[in-house]
């Protein structure tokens, strides 16, 4: 009996899957060879990496050292939003702090704001009610506070981390003025993009008179590792978040701010947030040896060029029979790589995101890239020198861009950034 066909001769979904694989796309290629992706089974259909976390996965708003979104498993789907606060009083501030906090809370337990068909006819629904038939799908909502926050405007000017301040302009920069800055943010992961887009969708709501949206960018799959996941795929193909933060020592020592200058942000990070373009049919008309050049890893394994596995520390001095760097020294890693960077380094959450074609027909789409550390300026060193050589730089263009301090998870019945107004 075949295994890929029902008895009656209707294909199954895998089997149609196998089908375009194995036998109509390499019809259409001119018997070109398929290769068998990492996760086919046995049939030869795939199998995505069952690393996501399961549907019925709650985590805690209240009570823990940092907030979620950060350390947690990176969920499959992401919507950023920076919101731009339109009032001038820090009670306004206070008041919509705590209603997130609230808020965020119920919709990483799976519930509602409220009744989503009111027993009133005049009634309007306080929820939206789209997440209402949804588990909680591993929910993390992550609060971030911009620079904004500690101007003139809310009286805690005397409370601003020393490090902490709007990113400068950076080399190779292309920022669009309406996808930049923001006074607040939210980055919102889940297993479920709807869950995902639900929490933005009525944190957005809840914020009317207070902030409105200033940009926002929809992640649909998850580009970047961390500890114990398979390591994910950009849209250029490569296996991105191989070396990405995984211990908690580096945590430690990387990430979580130590309070030292401000007691209010002990346990918590600054957050960068990159809308990333990428000229995609550029790179689809790149020969491999370029491509895997420019990252200094190969493509299908990811191994660095110096080496063989995945895993395999980069060999960044090594030559090969040419006389030639394995790794190019203008190449992604060998730029961003700690050893090269006085042992700095930053914890990558980045997600793909697609906006559909532009008004020429081409692919509208690149990285979210989002990255927590204890220090903004180890980013700026690091896109300094990436945005001066970076091979890549020929087939991206950064046009969003924003910097948060994340304050830590609140006490239970307290609120995100409540040790700020004390
Ligand atoms: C300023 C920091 C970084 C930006 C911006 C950035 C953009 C960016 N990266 C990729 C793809 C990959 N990056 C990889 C490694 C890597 N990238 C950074 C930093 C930034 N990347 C660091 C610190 C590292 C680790 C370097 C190392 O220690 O070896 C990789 C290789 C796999 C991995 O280790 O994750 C890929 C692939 C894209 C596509 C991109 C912008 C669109
Ligand atoms: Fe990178």
């Amino acid at each position: 009996m075949s295994t890929t066909s029902h008895d009656d001769g209707r294909f199954s979904r895998r089997a149609f899957l196998g089908a375009g694989i194995g036998g109509l796309a390499v019809g259409a290629l001119g018997g070109a060879g398929g290769v068998a992706w990492a996760h086919a089974d046995a049939d030869g259909a795939s199998a995505l990496p069952s690393d996501g976390v399961p549907s019925t996965t709650a985590y805690p708003f209240y009570g823990q050292a940092h907030q979620g979104g950060i350390e947690t498993p990176q969920q499959r789907h992401a919507i950023f939003a920076a919101y731009d606060l339109t009032v001038s009083d820090p009670r306004s501030l206070q008041v919509l702090l705590a209603r997130w906090s609230a808020a965020i809370a119920q919709f990483q337990r799976g519930r509602s704001l409220g009744a989503v068909e009111p027993t009133r006819d005049s009634a309007v629904p306080t929820d939206t009610g789209e997440a209402a038939d949804l588990e909680p799908a591993g929910l993390t909502v992550t609060i971030g506070l911009g620079p904004g926050v500690f101007d003139d405007r809310f009286g805690l000017a005397d409370r601003k981390p020393a490090k902490f301040a709007k990113l400068p302009a950076l080399p190779s920069d292309q920022l669009d003025p309406r996808l930049t800055g923001g006074d607040l943010s939210l980055q919102a992961c889940a297993e479920d993009p709807q869950v995902a887009y639900h929490a933005i969708r009525n944190l957005s709501r809840m914020a009317q008179g207070t902030a409105t949206v200033r940009w926002t960018v929809m992640g649909f799959g998850r580009a970047s590792a961390g500890k114990g996941q398979t390591t994910p795929r950009n849209l250029m193909g490569f296996k991105d978040g191989t070396r990405n933060i995984k211990e908690d020592a580096d945590f430690d020592a990387f990430v979580w701010h130590d309070g030292a200058d401000q007691a209010w942000m002990k346990g918590g990070t600054y957050q960068v947030a990159r809308k990333i373009q990428m000229h995609i049919e550029n790179w689809d008309s790149d020969f491999i040896a370029d491509q895997q050049s420019v990252f200094g890893r190969s493509k299908q394994e990811g191994a660095p060029l110096s080496g063989t596995h995945e895993f395999d520390v980069p060999d960044f001095a090594k030559k090969g029979s040419d006389g030639e760097l394995a790794i190019p020294a203008t190449s992604h890693v060998a730029l961003a790589a700690h050893e090269n960077n006085g042992g700095l380094r930053i914890l990558r959450r980045s997600y793909n995101f697609t906006d559909g074609m532009n008004e020429n027909g081409q692919i509208n789409a690149g990285l979210l890239f989002v990255a927590y550390m204890n220090d903004p300026a180890a980013f700026v060193t690091l896109q300094t020198k990436l945005g001066r050589v970076d091979q890549l730089n020929e087939y991206i263009a950064h046009v969003g861009s924003g910097v948060f301090a994340v304050p830590p998870a609140p006490a239970s019945g307290s609120y995100v950034g409540e040790a700020l107004f004390r």
